[in-house]
């Protein structure tokens, strides 16, 4: 069955939104965006999150050291890379946490993409994108169905286009933040329903 990750909790209120609904992943953002929170605040946020539910931090060309501090603390335990980060910059947070740091490496799919390239990536897994959070899908004709690499399909997802998503392209988690937002802040009816959709 297809995984959810719910991206950019930054509320306590969030934290006990996900714990009811129980999304596979969950994601904080520490690069500088609205969604942007402290390291201790998601530390604090991470203490109340239900331990089943897998913390993501989610990061743009920050330090390898941001990063492995934050694993080896206890605040995530996968890393979302959603800059220009190389695969020697993987292979290094890898050799850093003794390989225990799983690494989600993101790629803002264009005409331009060479999305099989990908398949040989030091990366566990794949995130197809528009772009950093913008609510926009991409062109989803640019998916190769012969990529290799299981991948997280994000950019754009919501209530309407989520089951066409899955069906079509059976990514292995589908990845959602502006949708299930109202004024800015992560919404409890927008989170259940498509918890709903996703368990149906
Ligand atoms: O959400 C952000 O602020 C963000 C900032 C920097 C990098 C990635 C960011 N979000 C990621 O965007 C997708 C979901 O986007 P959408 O809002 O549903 O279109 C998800 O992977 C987030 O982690």
């Amino acid at each position: 069955m297809v995984k959810i990750k719910i991206c950019g909790l930054k509320r306590l209120e969030d934290i006990e939104i996900v714990n009811k609904y129980r999304p596979d992943y969950m994601g904080f953002v520490f690069a500088d965006t609205k969604r942007k929170v402290s390291h201790e605040l998601a530390r604090q946020l991470k203490d109340k999150l239900d331990p089943e539910i897998i913390s993501v931090g989610v990061f743009v060309d920050a330090p390898k050291e941001e990063i492995t501090e934050l694993f080896e603390n206890g605040t995530i335990e996968m890393a979302q890379l959603h800059g220009l980060e190389s695969e020697d910059y993987i292979k290094d947070l890898k050799a850093m946490t003794d390989n225990k740091l799983i690494v989600i490496k993101a790629i803002e799919m264009s005409q331009d993409t060479d999305l099989l390239k990908y398949d040989s990536s030091n990366a566990d897994y794949l995130l197809l994108d528009s772009g950093k959070g913008s609510g926009k899908t991409f062109d989803w004709r640019l998916i190769r169905k012969d990529l290799k690499k299981d991948f997280f399909l994000a950019g754009g997802l919501n209530k309407d286009n989520i089951t066409q998503a899955i069906e079509e392209f059976e990514p292995y988690a589908v990845d959602l933040s502006s949708s299930l937002e109202v004024n800015g802040f992560k919404n409890e009816d927008k989170i259940k329903e498509i918890m709903e959709i996703i368990n149906e």
